[in-house]
């Protein structure tokens, strides 16, 4: 077994033996684990050119992201470096006059200046409500963004009849930080047949922007899975005779000009595949490099690949409702009504004469990757690593409930798969793919998963329902493809405002003492603080307890879920803005599916059903590893009081009943606070 199977089988499977600390990282006994100083010495890379450069002609209303961009254009101009903290400061001022340069008098916001609930002058004094303040769009804003998506924009755009483009000496794929894969990459693949045709060679692009990570609160983990994913590429690519070229721009907004005017010059070329990437932001920042493109004779292709079904080609209403296991069957039925997944070939690779022309001969060696990004250097590195390798042949071996495992064929009872249907609410054992931080950074596709689910049905169909283990976690991959579809239909949930408006003055709590209790599992809830322990530890949580602690941190501490959803964002190596924002929503009772207000988890019967010995508690909460039975789900009031007192763990934060009436009364009573 190796080190890795070891490590994943003592971290996930709890069941089968006494589960380690996870001081086990640094277990003297295996070396390979130890941290090692000279690993974690950071090399920052960092490239800076600031060239003014004229852009595009502006709209005569501009949008946001345009306005943005202009003032960063000017701020770049005036001035040479800008601290990053004060940068997106002066960001989220400019975001606010911007709101109020359009006509939109802000009341929403002259409100809440966080966007949401919190009144008046006591957000002020709210550190949060200063670091979502500026990420939250005014209602106005987020209403006239939703009436004219981005992606229709892109769509539009691309629609158009365009002009042809001289050949140029290369293609270019640019490979964004979602689709770090060779295998079935329909950019790359498309790429290649391009460069094919034309004669000329492939080149891949990546663009480092530790502006862009900043302002979407990348965690550092998800930034260090991404260098190491590209570092594992590289030779890869270089097998293939295809140079990795690899450019860094600290401010996101000037990617598109950079690129234009710089960077696709520089590798003469004319023609550029890219995935699409469904966020606001990523829409805008696409739809700018075609326009600039185009105005400099450069085709900027922009093709789906990120999910199963592009958006709007299965229906995710119904009614006036929009449901993921609605949009879970159109799945099935659109690839089974294809017969099957298509998954993209990639057919050729460079000549190797590449290697010995002058300009992209140098390609290969010109452009290091970093070993850190600054900014987000990874403290843990080593220990994630080992418990999240990189690579999509990583991903292929991951010997868990996943269709692509040793062992998964057996579609009888013992089959791993088929138990995802009653283990998948479990969270002490070893009961689901741990695939989530590939698909998000795309070093596995949906689509291959999903062909190799079809092919453990005997029929050779995609199951997807509630009736068996696999059609379950078919299902399950649906809800990836569904909020990104929802994230592209109404761009507002990427905009920090609710799916459901209605819920956007629901009142909050202002308590810095409750929110650091919640991200450091001290909350006296231990189901609650051994998640949240996990997510700080390994950068991942089961399901069940992402839903446990969100449902706790909004409802039971009357917290703004989009401190949460900060907070996962921050720490998660698989953090994804459509899938964690659909989790927070769901969750929040302000978004898709329903999950009504009224409908308010019980901390303790959720531990209960989730962890019904306890075991994940005790690994997890190491101040209950010798309790016994259901005293581990609730000490406090199964305990004595001088007994509890020697456990050194927190008494609950809150009492169960009376946050749970707080939080139906607000619900119910948007705006209002009880007397
Ligand atoms: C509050 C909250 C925040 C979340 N944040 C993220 C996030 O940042 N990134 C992320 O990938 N998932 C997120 N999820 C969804 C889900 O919790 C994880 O995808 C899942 O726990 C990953 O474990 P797994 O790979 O073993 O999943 P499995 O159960 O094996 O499922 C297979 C794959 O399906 C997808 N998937 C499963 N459930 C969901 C779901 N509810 N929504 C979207 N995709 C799903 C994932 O890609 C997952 O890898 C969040 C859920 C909640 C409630």
């Amino acid at each position: 077994m190796s080190t890795r199977h070891r490590l994943l089988s003592a971290l996930f499977s709890r069941r089968a033996q006494p589960m380690p600390q996870l001081t086990l990282f640094a277990d003297p006994a295996s070396k390979s684990l130890s941290l090692s100083p000279e690993k974690a010495k950071a090399k920052t890379a960092r490239s800076s050119s600031s060239r003014a450069a004229a852009y595009t002609k502006r709209d005569p209303d501009p949008n946001l992201w345009e306005l943005h961009h202009h003032q960063e254009d000017m701020a770049a101009a005036s001035k040479s470096r800008v601290k990053a903290k004060v940068e997106e400061v002066e960001e989220d001022n400019e975001h606010t006059k911007g709101d109020r340069a359009k006509g939109h008098p802000g009341k929403r916001r002259a409100e809440s200046p966080e966007g949401g609930g919190v009144a008046g002058k006591e957000a002020k004094r709210h550190k949060n409500a200063y670091e979502i303040k500026g990420k939250v769009a005014t209602a106005e804003v987020a209403a006239k963004v939703d009436e004219d998506p981005p992606l229709n924009q892109l769509t539009r755009l691309l629609d158009e009849k365009k002009n042809s483009v001289d050949k140029g000496e290369s293609v270019v794929y640019w490979m964004r930080m979602d689709d770090m894969r060779i295998e079935d990459n329909t950019a790359l693949s498309q790429a290649s047949d391009r460069a094919r045709e034309l004669g000329v060679p492939l080149v891949a692009l990546f663009v480092i922007s530790p502006g862009d990570y900043r302002m979407h609160d990348r965690s550092t983990r998800r930034i260090d899975f991404m260098l190491r994913n590209l570092r594992h590429l590289k030779p890869k690519l270089d097998h293939l005779n295809i140079p990795l070229h690899v450019v860094s721009f600290d401010k996101r907004l000037s990617i598109p000009r950079k690129l234009v005017t710089e960077v696709f010059p520089h590798l003469k070329t004319t023609h550029v595949f890219v995935n699409i990437e469904y966020e606001v932001d990523e829409l805008r920042r696409d739809i700018a490099t075609v326009k600039l493109g185009r105005a400099n004779g450069i085709d900027v292709v922009c093709l789906h690949d990120r999910l199963v079904v592009p958006p709007g080609r299965s229906r995710v209403r119904r009614g006036n409702r929009c449901r993921c296991s609605v949009h879970g069957r159109g799945v099935g039925t659109v690839i089974n009504g294809i017969r099957g997944v298509v998954l993209m070939r990639f057919r050729s690779r460079n000549d190797p004469s590449i290697r010995n022309d002058t300009h992209f001969g140098k390609l290969f060696d010109a452009t290091p990757i970093p070993d850190q990004v600054e900014g987000f250097e990874c403290a843990d590195r080593d220990q994630i690593a080992e418990v999240w390798p990189e690579g999509t042949e990583a991903a292929k071996e991951l010997q868990l409930v996943s269709p692509l495992s040793d062992g998964a064929e057996h579609d009888d009872k013992n089959s791993r798969v088929q138990q995802y249907q009653t283990g998948r609410n479990l969270v002490d054992g070893d009961n689901s793919s741990k695939l989530s931080p590939y698909l998000a950074s795309g070093v596995i596709s949906a689509r291959m998963v999903l062909a190799e689910a079809r092919k453990l049905n005997k029929k050779g169909k995609l199951e997807s329902g509630r009736d068996t283990g696999l059609g379950m976690w078919v299902q399950e991959v649906s809800w990836r493809d569904f909020y990104n579809h929802v994230m592209s239909t109404w761009p507002r949930v990427s905009m920090g405002r609710p799916f459901l408006e209605k819920f956007a003055d629901v009142q909050w709590e202002v308590d810095e003492d409750h929110l650091n209790a919640w991200k450091e599992g001290r909350t006296g809830f231990p189901i609650v603080d051994a998640a949240m322990r996990a997510c700080n530890k390994r950068g991942w949580m089961e399901n069940r307890v992402r839903m446990v602690a969100a449902s706790f941190l909004v409802k039971s501490l009357m917290l703004d879920w989009r401190l949460g959803e900060k907070h996962f964002m921050e720490n998660f190596i698989d953090g994804d803005l459509a899938a964690n924002n659909g989790g927070w929503q769901w969750t929040a009772s302000t978004g898709t599916d329903p999950q009504p207000y009224f409908r308010i988890f019980n901390t303790l019967t959720q531990s209960e059903k989730c962890d019904p010995n306890g075991d994940y508690i005790r690994y997890w909460v190491p101040e209950l590893k010798h309790l016994k039975g259901k005293a581990v789900h609730d000490p406090f009031h199964n305990m004595p009081s001088n007994e509890f007192k020697k456990l050194g763990y927190p008494a609950p934060i809150v009492d169960h009943k009376q946050s749970r009436e707080r939080a139906l009364f607000r619900y119910k009573n948007v705006g209002e606070k009880e007397a």
